[in-house]
């Protein structure tokens, strides 16, 4: 495997301030437990163990204290030789909680992975294809897998239909063309920044449409590579997905068995 050659300039970003509310466990996500510790102890030690930043920033509900005392107990746990552990109040949406972690990155930072808290299982060969990638030249770099359903547009019913089924399909997306898109997400800090700082304008509905960080930097017109993602990296989001992530490290292979 190629070895991230950028490792001292580069910061992992883990966003945990999320509520959780579609996983139902009326805590905030990064609390809930998965095979006995919390989802963000998962996340932490899979950023660790890939090993490619100088330091690790985490975006926290504001006020949370269990989840900063989680943050201390994995500094504890990676003693003095590992990456810096640094918290921050996160915001409202995913993106102002980028934004809070992006401005406590350390001086001299030049790459910077944003990676969700709630895709725990990430492995870490997928850090390593982003990390490559950056290192190589890449402004911006996401990893996705393709999609294995068929996708399709949808409207709500009107007319003479309404009585009929709630929503009409308008078209369907060309499928080979499409993927799903993971994170960790890697870009050029300087870029990273210029996309949020154009994005804290935004007005409400323009800011519910950013579901990702890719989607501002493609808005500046740069160019966005994609590496291979991986199955195992699920983004722990619903109860079922919980479920599978708890199979995957408990599973008679653990969470090895996975596709490359
Ligand atoms: N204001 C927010 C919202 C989300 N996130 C983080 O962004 C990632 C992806 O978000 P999602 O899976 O949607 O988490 P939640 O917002 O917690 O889920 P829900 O929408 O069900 O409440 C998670 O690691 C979450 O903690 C965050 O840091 N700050
Ligand atoms: C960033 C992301 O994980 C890429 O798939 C996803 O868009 C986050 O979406 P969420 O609705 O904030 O969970």
């Amino acid at each position: 495997m190629t070895t991230p050659s950028n490792r001292e300039a580069t910061a992992v970003v883990v966003v945990a301030a999320g509520s959780g509310e579609r996983l139902g466990y009326g805590m905030p996500k990064a609390r809930v437990p998965l095979g006995g510790e919390a989802i963000l102890t998962h996340a932490l030690r899979g950023v660790a163990a890939a090993d490619v930043a100088r330091q690790i920033c985490v975006a926290l509900p504001a006020g949370d204290l269990e989840l900063r005392a989680i943050c201390e107990e994995f500094r504890q746990e990676l003693g003095t030789d590992g990456p810096l552990v640094t918290v921050v109040d996160g915001g409202p949406t995913r993106a102002d909680s980028v934004r809070a972690a992006l401005e406590a990155v350390l001086e001299g930072t030049n790459a910077v992975l944003v990676h969700d808290a709630a895709r725990a299982l990430t492995p870490d060969r997928v850090f390593h294809r982003v990390a490559v990638a950056l290192s190589s030249g890449a402004k911006a770099v996401i990893p996705a897998i393709p999609v294995v359903d068929t996708v399709k547009m949808v409207a709500e019913t009107d007319g003479d239909d309404a009585g009929i089924a709630p929503e009409i399909v308008t078209g369907t997306a060309p499928r080979e063309q499409l993927r799903a898109v993971q994170t960790p997400q890697g870009f050029d800090y300087e870029t990273l920044l210029r996309a949020h700082a154009a994005a804290a304008h935004f007005d409400d509905t323009q800011s519910a449409a950013i579901t990702d960080d890719a989607m501002l930097v493609e808005l500046l017109g740069v160019r966005v590579h994609a590496v291979r993602g991986a199955s195992q990296s699920l983004k722990i989001t619903t109860p079922l997905d919980l479920i599978i992530a708890e199979g995957l490290l408990e599973g008679p292979l653990g969470v090895r068995w996975v596709e490359g």
